[in-house]
């Protein structure tokens, strides 16, 4: 049995479908490593059934994913029509192949009819030929109607459904992993009947694992193979008869017996003293040799062929090819079926070199973007809650922020301990507001705000015990003469004792414990005394400034007095929920449709990795630009949140890093495995960039070393652009805001490329 070995991509027409030269394939390294094909051959002519046979873990699915340019080989040669699969001249990944894999590889979300348009839309081909490749398949497989769910289809239907989606865009070659496994005899007689006519009809070329050993009669030719080798490569009656036994698995059994010492093939081909030379010829050459009772290609006639007329063979082989390749040639191009084609020309060369043109520019196309960008938002709006939960999840985290954040406390007990009033001794509080200096802790107290609630104490011990009890915020004590010190401190000024000094002040023991509270209790109390002093002094004909702190704050040059801190805060927190929101939905896509079933298929039909991350762009795009406009309408319109600029350019910033976001979960996504990891990933950027970014903490307040790390974030600068914008009103022309444009657009860029590599660089499966 000789197999020609040198083919080109001239043989695009002519020689094998698939040629596999001594491969050898391995998985691990070191001291893991494990060989599974050893000097593996395989010959599979065109327009014939190749049944691959061996037992479990033998390498058949290593062996094909191989073929369709899914693994690569350590050393050997793999064809597929003459070309290496992956190069664009082999036309593999692409429309040319039908792959079944072992696993389902389906989305249990989409329904048959939407499994079967995505992959119609993957191969541009025409909607009316779709629907009837369905309604014949679905007749042909006894599928369920074509509006079930997959993941609603017993395990026998979903794989049904998997070989309708390998073969319904008619492919020249149908690469089936274990296409009968759960399925009844009678149905895995039409699926054979239905791949012989393929072959014998259309010149298709089949390559079929199963494990079913006896049903591989109706092929051509049968591949035996074991531990990584290839055993036996002929037709079912030449084996069964150079062995003179009845069934292939007692001869499979006898070869697994003989084939333990030598290479087993080059055994079987030494024995194999029957096959005729018109025979080797018809191998050299390419010819199919259909040779199953009842299923002879009649396109073929072996009877014909010596070895002195081989040149006249090859030429008929030629002439006859194209009668078969020029249907598959139209089915794989589109002279029939494929949109935009031209159902006059059967030009299958012509055709051919269009399409190796279209491939060996590896731009993204439009119509598979178009299915792909279809099926993310199918699978969206199939779980619509979920959906709708991520469009409104910013919105709502924004209404969060407004309500609950910013807004002044209250009710907040202070202990007050007045020394100055004893019923018994007749000091009880007035509430006098002329000019006499009586009873001025009380006069006091009436500035204070309402906010605090005072209670009073009798001694400081037992208001401190309070205070240590948690039951108030603080201590307010006035001491016994207070009134009287306050007013010989007004009269003395600066030649004031430290006594009288000590005396007249109001102290005050806060529970820091809590910072803000901390800070708006003793402003109030500030403001308490510049309110009663003013009041004081205007009652004594005084001017009301006058015995206060020689420090004014007059109108801001930007923003307002008092500015609340929502308004400082919220340009931050719209940058980082619009940004987190955007890594944390982009980090999971990859890996999540990789877990969806359909990637290796979608990549053997020609899909790339650029185009599934374009597709997931798009489509997180949108889904962003949605969040944007919900949370600038809930911020600015809801919650009145000033913006002193130009809205549109605040909303653009906000997009870019939203792109930044998105770039950065692609990043995460494309270079992790699982979920889980995805997620550890994109969480743990989350608090460094919350405190660093100056989203709540401005970055004046940091250590000089750690601005540097602030300042390589990706959202400080653009945070610090939207500050502008929202508060001081500043344009484009402003370094403020153009930097963080620039900057935001330089991550993208960055983040993108890094993406690109790890995609490059990274094989993907299921
Ligand atoms: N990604 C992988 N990493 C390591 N080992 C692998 C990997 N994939 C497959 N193998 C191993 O390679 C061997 C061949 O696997 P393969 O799936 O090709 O066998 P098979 O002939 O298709 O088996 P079956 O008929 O049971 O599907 C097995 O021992 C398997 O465990």
């Amino acid at each position: 049995m000789h197999i020609s070995t040198h083919h080109t991509g001239d043989d695009w027409n002519t020689g094998p479908a698939v040629l596999v030269r001594n491969a050898i394939k391995s998985y691990g390294s070191g001291k893991k490593r494990s060989a599974v094909l050893a000097g593996f051959d395989m010959n599979v002519q065109r327009g014939t059934i190749y049944g691959l046979l061996g037992s479990s873990g033998c390498g058949k699915t290593t062996l094909l994913s191989c073929l369709v340019g899914r693994r690569s080989l350590n050393s050997g040669e793999v064809l597929v029509f003459g070309n290496k699969p992956g190069t664009p001249e082999s036309g593999i990944p692409g429309p040319r192949v039908g792959y079944m894999p072992q696993e389902l590889a389906l989305y249990g979300d989409f329904t048959i009819k939407e499994t079967v348009q995505y992959f119609g839309r993957i191969y541009n081909l025409r909607k009316a030929f779709v629907r009837e490749q369905l309604e014949f398949l679905c007749k042909l497989l006894d599928l369920p109607s074509s509006d079930r769910y997959v993941k609603t289809l017993s395990g026998g239907q979903k794989r049904r459904v998997s070989f309708a989606v390998a073969l319904f865009h008619e492919p020249e070659l149908l690469i089936l992993d274990e296409p009968t496994v759960g399925v009844d005899p009678l149905l895995r007689r039409s699926i054979w009947d239905h791949l012989v006519r393929q072959s014998v009809d259309h010149g298709k070329t089949v390559i079929v694992t199963t494990h079913y050993i006896e049903e591989a009669r109706q092929a051509n030719t049968i591949g035996m193979m074991r531990s990584g080798r290839l055993l036996a490569e002929e037709s079912p009656e030449k084996l069964l008869s150079h062995y003179r036994l009845s069934s292939l698995e007692d001869v499979f059994l006898k070869l697994c017996i003989e084939g333990s010492g030598n290479h087993p093939a080059d055994q079987f081909n030494e024995s194999v003293s029957s096959i005729t030379p018109s025979d080797e010829i018809n191998h050299a050459i390419g010819l199919p040799q259909q040779s199953v009772e009842g299923h002879d290609n009649m396109s073929f006639d072996h009877n014909n062929v010596s070895q002195g007329n081989v040149d006249q063979q090859r030429h008929n082989n030629n002439q006859q090819l194209p009668v078969i390749h020029t249907d598959a040639a139209n089915v794989v191009n589109g002279t029939a079926n494929y949109k935009g084609s031209d159902k006059s020309t059967g030009n299958a060369n012509m055709v051919r070199q269009k399409m190796c043109r279209n491939q060996i520019v590896p731009m993204p196309s439009l119509h598979r973007l178009d299915a792909l960008v279809r099926k993310n938002y199918l699978i969206s709006f199939r779980n619509i809650g979920i959906f709708l939960f991520i469009y409104f999840l910013p919105a709502f985290q924004a209404t969060i922020f407004n309500v609950t954040l910013g807004h002044e406390p209250k009710n907040l007990k202070m202990a007050i301990v007045n020394d100055e009033v004893n019923s018994r001794q007749g000091q009880i509080c007035n509430y006098t507001t002329d000019c006499s200096y009586s009873m001025l802790s009380c006069r006091y107290l009436r500035y204070v705000n309402k906010k605090i609630i005072q209670v009073p104490f009798e001694n400081i011990s037992d208001a401190l015990e309070a205070g240590k009890n948690g039951h108030v915020w603080g201590v307010v004590h006035f001491g016994h003469n207070f009134t009287e010190e306050f007013e010989l401190r007004q009269m003395e000024g600066d030649s004031a004792t430290m006594e009288n000094i000590m005396r007249s002040r109001i102290s005050v023991n806060m529970d820091s414990s809590n910072q803000q509270i901390d800070v708006f209790i003793e402003k109030w109390l500030m403001e308490a005394f510049r309110d009663f002093l003013q009041s004081f002094m205007k009652s004594c004909q005084y001017e009301p400034e006058a015995g206060y702190i020689p420090i004014v704050f007059l109108d801001p040059v930007y923003g307002k007095k008092d500015t609340p801190f929502t308004e400082f805060m919220a340009p931050g927190l719209i940058i980082s929920i619009i940004y987190f929101m955007a890594v944390s939905l982009t980090s999971g896509v990859f890996v999540a449709e990789r877990k969806q079933g359909l990637l290796d298929r979608s990549l053997v039909a020609g899909v790339t990795m650029t185009e599934i991350l374009v597709g997931h762009l798009f489509n997180m795009f949108t889904v962003i630009m949605g969040q944007i406009a919900f949370v600038f309408v809930c911020m600015l319109v809801i919650f009145k949140i000033p913006c002193e600029g130009n809205v549109a350019l605040a909303v653009f910033i906000t997009c870019l890093q939203g792109f930044v976001g998105m770039c950065f979960g692609l990043l995460i996504t494309t270079a992790c495995d699982d979920e889980a990891t995805a997620l550890n990933f994109s969480q743990a950027s989350f608090i460094p960039l919350l405190v660093m970014g100056g989203i709540c903490w401005p970055i004046e307040g940091m250590p000089y070393y750690l601005r540097y790390i602030a300042y390589s974030l990706p959202v400080t600068y653009a945070i610090e652009s939207l500050r502008s914008i929202f508060s001081r009103g500043w344009g484009i022309e402003e370094l403020d805001v153009y930097a963080g444009i620039l900057i935001s657009i330089a991550w993208i860029f960055a983040l993108l490329i890094l993406s690109l590599i790890v995609v490059r660089t990274r094989k993907y499966s299921n």
